[in-house]
């Protein structure tokens, strides 16, 4: 059995990647951390009552091996996490957005003196790793482009880490341009959205969504639009279940869900 501990346990992530790796045969729950939990035991929370896991609530405190460390916490702590977990040799699976460049040339760094598989994955729905594979086929023949991501309110970052990856895939393939028009002026700042080498990412947020995104092309009298939709957070399991199966064959991180597939 692999063993997982999973960080962020008790965020909307995970809570429902803590149900999954109970409810799957090939994995063993060995640990949970939140920086907002306050039990010591998961059997202390009525939903796994029966259930026999230590919770930490602080990085230096977690005394258990785990196999795989996944991470579903917010921007700003994954990278303490993520270095944390490759020290312990622990491989991360790491679905939280907002490491920098400098952050993952760092974490690649680490694992590969550790020889530690690990996967940073922007997005680990099949629908959205087809749509940034899609959008980056196609920005090949439609170089003008723009994104709308859409996601629940509660979400801390914007630009989505779906959406700035699907513009980072696009802007290797296409030529370098600026769109719109070039004397155009905001009248509302921020009207035209964020700008990523040339190409705008528009972020919504409303009650009710999950994460959705669509992505824009327009052509000499013709237009394509992409879009995928997450109507549910188990959305996202499958993509997670292969990546904790699998990771422990690797011996470097891997950036994108498609590099297991
Ligand atoms: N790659 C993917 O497929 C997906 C990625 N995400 C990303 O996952 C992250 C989590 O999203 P949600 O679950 O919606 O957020 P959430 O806010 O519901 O959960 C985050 C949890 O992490 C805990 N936490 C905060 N700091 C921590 C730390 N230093 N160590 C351990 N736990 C800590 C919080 O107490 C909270 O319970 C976000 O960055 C989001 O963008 C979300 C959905 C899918
Ligand atoms: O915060 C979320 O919910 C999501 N975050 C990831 C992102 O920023 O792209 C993945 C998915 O869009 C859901």
């Amino acid at each position: 059995m692999i063993k997982v501990l999973v960080a962020g346990f008790k965020g909307r992530m995970g809570t429902t990647t803590t149900n999954m790796i109970l409810e799957n045969p090939l994995f063993e729950l060995v640990g949970v951390y939140s920086t907002s939990a306050t039990e010591k035991n998961i059997n202390e929370i009525a939903e796994y009552k029966s259930e026999n896991v230590p919770v930490f609530n602080e990085l230096e405190k977690i005394n258990i091996k785990a196999d795989v460390w996944i991470d579903f916490t917010i921007p700003g702590a994954a990278f303490e996490n993520v270095k944390f977990a490759i020290s312990k040799h622990m491989s991360p699976v790491v679905g939280t957005t907002g490491l920098t460049e400098d952050n993952l040339t760092e974490l690649k760094k680490l694992s590969k003196l550790e020889k530690l598989g690990g996967l940073i994955a922007p997005n680990f729905g099949i629908s959205a790793v087809l749509l940034m594979q899609f959008a980056q086929q196609a920005a090949k023949y439609l170089p003008d482009v723009e994104i709308i991501e859409m996601h629940h309110d509660k979400k801390l970052d914007a630009p989505s880490g779906t959406a700035l990856n699907t513009a980072k895939l696009i802007a290797k393939v296409r030529q370098p341009k600026v769109q719109g028009n070039p004397n155009e002026r905001e009248t509302l700042p921020g009207a035209r959205g964020a700008e990523f080498e040339g190409m705008r990412i528009h972020s919504v947020r409303l009650p009710g969504y999950v994460a959705h995104e669509q992505v824009l092309f327009g052509g000499n009298g013709e237009a394509l639009t992409i879009r995928q939709d997450s109507f549910d957070r188990i959305s996202f399991m499958s993509g997670v279940a292969v990546a904790v199966e699998k990771i422990g064959t690797h011996e470097e991180l891997l950036v994108g869900l498609e590099n297991l597939l």
